[in-house]
């Protein structure tokens, strides 16, 4: 109505030319629009598209692909001008170098380039932002004076050498799966003979997404408690955010972090390069954002200033997309009702992984157990949340045994943050619960609540009865209102755990 009342007093239909105009600014606002791509194999898991989704919220906008790319597809796409330039990642950062006009001195003796500029008249210049990333990531670590093995010896590890040389490293080994002359390289065999490093950077793609689970250390002769002086283990990967190598390394007490800020901070520098995002002190750009004024008709511009470090909230922003939100808890504790309503409220993808395995397997979870005996169920759980947890996003309700197996953990840990629900054993629901019934609640407790508490890294109590509302209940309709009530409280309740949630990442980046 107000918006029919508007457009009327505009009188649009008498106002030709405003037309046209409004046609030739839309039309140059999308000619101006400009697109990029990151150009890579097998590239599900990068979240760069999302990165560069963050950065144009708060610059003006520009649209980000991904490219995933057969060799010989290389060079029509990097001379395509529709693009304004790249993101190059493995196994290209090399292969790119022949079809570019120019390289910076750092790219050119890197040979690896991670970032492509077309400028104005049509040259094209190959960057390397890697340096600068793994640089931000590594700043507050102990590097200065330090011994450091590099695993693998691509173009990801060049580019981390030369940071760490940078920062102040005493020696650096890189470790290869091949033997290498350089004098500065061992092959994994020969590690045993590097017991003193201090840090351990990962800069092979082993463990990363969709192959989760796995360490380059894996089936080494040499263990993490061999490297008795080990203070920090770094990884290149951030998709899984904790790889198994820095699960293991945080097991053998190293001080650790995950790949996702040097994501952040390359792409930042790519944005600044092709002129997207301003170079940081003076000249910030503020953003207009166009909105609806108090009254809905009246239109004002509200200002929005560029953060003064727009990686660390793109770091922010990115892990609350990234990890998942796995709720664990005792049967019958409100993991699968709640997770729903967070699901709802967050825009996420909701899992239970129960409604799963009955799905996949044909049966519920409590008729397995009875048929084919616990083992053959926790077998067949593992594998079905081995499937989901590798994902991005989203909101997984588990079964109250998940955590029956310590196999589980890591893959309950490595790309979710792992809520807790807990709720006080007389009010756990019991009905239908098998193994609550052959055990009794206090004695699956004191066999589960040490490692509910152990995986989780955000403990949520849900110790309120939902809908209760003495007064109401006395009244005639009282079913009908307890479970508007009920409703109402387990939205707020989700509404809860997700400002929980948030407020974890948020302190978790800015720690
Ligand atoms: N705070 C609460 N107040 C009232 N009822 C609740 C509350 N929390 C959970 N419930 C109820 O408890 C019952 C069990 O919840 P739900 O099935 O979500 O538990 P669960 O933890 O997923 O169980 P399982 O481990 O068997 O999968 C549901 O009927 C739910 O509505
Ligand atoms: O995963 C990604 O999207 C990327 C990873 C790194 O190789 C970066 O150097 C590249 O620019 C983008
Ligand atoms: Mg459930």
């Amino acid at each position: 109505m107000m918006y029919a009342w508007s457009l009327g007093r505009f009188r649009w239909w008498k106002r030709p030319r405003h037309w046209f105009y409004w046609m030739l600014g839309w039309g140059k606002a999308m000619k101006d629009r400009r697109k990029y791509g990151v150009i890579g194999r097998h590239i599900s898991h990068s979240l760069s598209p999302e990165l560069h989704g963050i950065f144009a919220r708060y610059t003006r906008p520009y649209d980000y692909e991904r490219l995933d790319l057969e060799e010989h597809e290389l060079e029509g796409v990097i001379r395509n001008t529709e693009y304004s330039g790249f993101n190059v990642t493995s196994p290209y950062k090399r292969a790119v170098i022949p079809f570019l006009d120019e390289l910076t001195p750092e790219a050119e003796a890197l040979q690896a380039v991670n970032t492509i500029r077309r400028l104005s008249n049509g040259r094209l210049v190959g960057h390397n932002t890697d340096v600068y990333g793994f640089e931000k990531l590594a700043k507050e670590k102990r590097i200065r004076g330090r011994k450091v093995l590099v695993l693998g010896t691509g173009g990801a590890s060049s580019a981390i050498c030369q940071a760490l040389r940078n920062l102040g490293a005493k020696e650096i080994i890189r470790v290869s799966r091949n033997r290498r002359p350089e004098p500065d390289c061992c092959t994994y065999d020969e590690l045993n003979r590097h017991p003193d490093a201090q840090v351990i950077v990962n800069s092979t793609p082993v463990g990363m997404y969709p192959n989760n689970g796995h360490s380059p250390l894996d089936g080494c002769s040499v263990k993490w408690t061999d490297f008795q002086q080990l203070e920090t283990a770094l990884d290149a990967i951030y998709n899984p955010y904790r790889t198994k190598f820095l699960m293991d390394a945080e097991e053998a007490g190293a001080e650790v972090e995950s790949g996702l800020a040097m994501l952040v901070y390359q792409g930042l520098r790519s944005a600044q390069i092709w002129g997207e995002v301003p170079r940081s002190g003076k000249g910030r750009r503020i953003v207009a954002e166009q909105t609806r004024g108090e009254n809905g008709r009246k239109k004002e511009k509200k200002k929005r200033s560029i953060p003064v470090d727009l990686g660390r909230e793109a770091m922010k922003s990115l892990l609350r997309k990234q990890l998942n939100i796995t709720v664990i808890g005792m049967p019958g504790s409100g993991k699968s009702s709640i997770s729903r309503q967070v699901a709802i409220r967050t825009g996420r993808t909701f899992v239970d992984l129960d409604r799963e395995i009955n799905k996949i397997y044909g049966m519920t979870s409590g008729e397995m157990i009875r048929q084919y005996g616990e083992d053959y169920f926790r077998e067949r759980e593992s594998a079905t949340l081995k499937k989901y947890c590798r994902g991005n996003g989203m909101v997984i309700s588990t079964g109250g045994g998940i955590v029956v197996r310590e196999e589980n953990w890591p893959v309950l840990r490595e790309n979710s943050l792992v809520v807790y629900l807990d709720r006080p054993l007389h009010q756990l629901a019991k009905k239908d619960r098998p193994m609550t019934a052959a055990l009794g609640v206090e004695e699956l407790y004191r066999q589960r609540g040490w490692k509910y508490e152990k995986v989780a890294n955000l403990v949520i109590s849900n110790n309120r009865e939902f809908g209760l509302r003495e007064k109401e209940k006395k009244k005639a309709n009282a079913k009908i209102r307890h479970q508007n009530y009920y409703m109402e409280d387990i939205r707020r309740f989700a509404n809860q755990v997700k400002r929980r949630v948030a407020k974890h990442i948020n302190e978790s980046i800015n720690r």
